[in-house]
């Protein structure tokens, strides 16, 4: 359990509408008056994002243990100078994409999902989210949404729809793997509907945890 505030992620493949929920979800927690600290992977810290800038240029190359160890890198310094901090001062840390997002996306070839996990312990020190949100789209349709914005592809969203196959099913495990903590979303919803029912299961759970506590 982390300090005492609270602490959800949002993970899904590129383009499964993350970003727009977790938006709708801190204009409507201030709405609320409740204190938001809004931050995303990789990234996130000054140092993060200059890893952030190295990972997703599409002139970078380099080897995937290199890329998992620079995810981690940006976590650790995430970990201990926005997350702790904002937790011990009672806010609630929305991250846009968290160490789920390492176990999906770096876990191939020598990399097992194990592997990547002892990768990151020292990066995490102890801390697991809350709350994880999933949101779940086909390859497909996640695809043909990140055409429509018209963006250059970054690096990572220059792999294969094959490869997007593979994170999709790792994320869809981790969830069947955490059922008390990882709550799958169906992505095709209309987005004010999808925001809805995340709004309800955040409601829920951080009811839960102020019992637990
Ligand atoms: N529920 C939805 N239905 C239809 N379109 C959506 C929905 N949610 C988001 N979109 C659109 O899909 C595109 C990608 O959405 P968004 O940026 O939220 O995804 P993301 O998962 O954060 O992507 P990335 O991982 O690449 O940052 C945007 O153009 C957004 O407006
Ligand atoms: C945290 C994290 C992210 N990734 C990948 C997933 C995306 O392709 C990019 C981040 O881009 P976004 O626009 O912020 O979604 O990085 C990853 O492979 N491993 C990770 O740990």
């Amino acid at each position: 359990m982390s300090g005492r505030g609270w602490f959800i992620t949002f993970e899904g493949i590129d383009g499964a509408g993350k970003s727009t929920q977790v938006d709708r979800m801190c204009e409507r927690l201030r709405e609320s008056s409740v204190r938001v600290t809004r931050t995303r992977e990789p990234g996130g810290t000054p140092i993060g994002d200059r890893i952030r800038g190295l990972l997703l240029d599409p002139a970078s190359s380099m080897h995937l243990v290199t890329e998992a160890y620079l995810y981690a890198a940006s976590r650790a310094e995430h970990v201990r100078s926005v997350i702790r901090p904002g937790l011990a001062d009672g806010a609630l840390v929305i991250s846009d994409r968290f160490v789920e997002a390492s176990m999906a996306y770096q876990a191939e070839g020598e990399l097992t999902v194990g592997r990547i996990a002892k990768l990151n312990e020292i990066a995490l020190d102890g801390l697991e989210p809350d709350l994880t949100i999933l949101i779940d789209l086909p390859v497909v349709r996640a695809r043909e949404r990140l055409m429509r914005t018209g963006n250059a592809a970054d690096r990572l969203e220059r792999r294969d729809d094959l490869y997007f196959e593979r994170v999709r099913g790792r994320l869809l495990q981790i969830a069947a793997a955490h059922p008390n903590r990882v709550f799958v979303f169906d992505g095709e919803m209309d987005p004010a509907e999808l925001h809805e029912a995340i709004w309800r299961q955040v409601k829920t759970r951080v009811g839960i945890i102020r019992e637990e506590r």
